[in-house]
């Protein structure tokens, strides 16, 4: 589980992040949804340690990462994964390179353990038969799929992925957010994901966080959130009329 308590960040004087607390638990994959602006990437370069707190704390499991040493902040590293928006794939390298990197930084696996680990991890995004592309041969939703195993080679506990589905098409969005959920259910990861995807809002949002101007302005799963009245998340979500639509629907079906 992932805890965060109280955390404020700024920069040169102006504040971001205003004291924002969230739980983030194991097999669940949680969104954090606002405005351009709202902090959403400050808040998750906070997770990945990318920014530090000026108060308030975040614990890994009962681990203030602020308090690690570098022996464990190392160890805590191994335990991450992330998937960048764009993929952040190194082009010149073949798909078995990029996904075999952390194992080659991190590990002491042999070259065939790493190779099966790294076959183990293309098989499970569907991705087999890959290995010797290299990046620019692919789709964008196969490069997606690529930056997800090379996420989860290493096993992490906890996963993080910014903007996933920027640039993909809706059906290959769906697939790319069904794989995240999927693996984070199989494999129990904390996921956090940040969206502006209202898809997949409805779809994988087991608990959706919305934030506005640097504080956490409602916290619900995707099915509270056709329920709810916050006028804040209700303007934010449905501003298109095709989800103002299905938002009538839903609610009219379940009155
Ligand atoms: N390193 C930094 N130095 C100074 N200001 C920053 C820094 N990083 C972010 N900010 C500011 O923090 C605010 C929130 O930015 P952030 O990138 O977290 O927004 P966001 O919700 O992720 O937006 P978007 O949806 O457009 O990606 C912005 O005003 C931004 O200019």
């Amino acid at each position: 589980m992932i805890e965060v308590d109280n955390i404020h960040k700024g920069f040169g004087g102006v504040k971001i992040l205003k004291g924002i607390s969230a739980k983030f638990l194991p097999g669940k994959t949680s969104l954090i949804i606002g405005q351009s602006g709202s902090g959403k990437t400050v808040f998750l370069k906070s997770l990945i340690g990318l920014h530090t707190p000026e108060e308030g704390f975040i614990s890994f499991d009962g681990r203030i990462n602020t308090n690690f040493t570098t022996e464990e902040k190392r160890q805590w590293r191994q335990e991450i994964g992330m998937v960048f928006q764009g993929s952040a794939l190194f082009d010149s390298q073949t798909v078995e390179e990029n996904v075999m990197f952390p194992l080659k930084m991190f590990t002491k696996k042999t070259n065939s353990e790493m190779l099966d680990r790294v076959n183990f991890v293309l098989k499970r995004v569907n991705l087999e038969n890959a290995n010797k592309k290299i990046p620019a041969e692919l789709s964008g939703g196969m490069q997606k799929r690529v930056a997800i195993a090379r996420a989860i080679v290493m096993n992490p506990k906890y996963l993080f992925c910014d903007e996933p589905n920027s640039g993909l098409d809706p059906q290959t969005a769906i697939v790319i957010d069904n794989l995240i959920q999927e693996i984070t259910q199989e494999y129990n990861i904390t996921t956090v994901i940040n969206t502006h995807d209202m898809n997949s809002v409805m779809e994988i949002g087991e608990k959706i966080i919305f934030l506005k101007n640097g504080l956490k302005a409602w916290e619900g799963s995707s099915e509270d959130i056709f329920r709810t009245d916050n006028e804040a998340v209700v303007d934010f979500v449905y501003s298109s009329n095709l989800f103002k639509k299905v938002r009538e629907a839903y609610l009219n079906e379940t009155k």
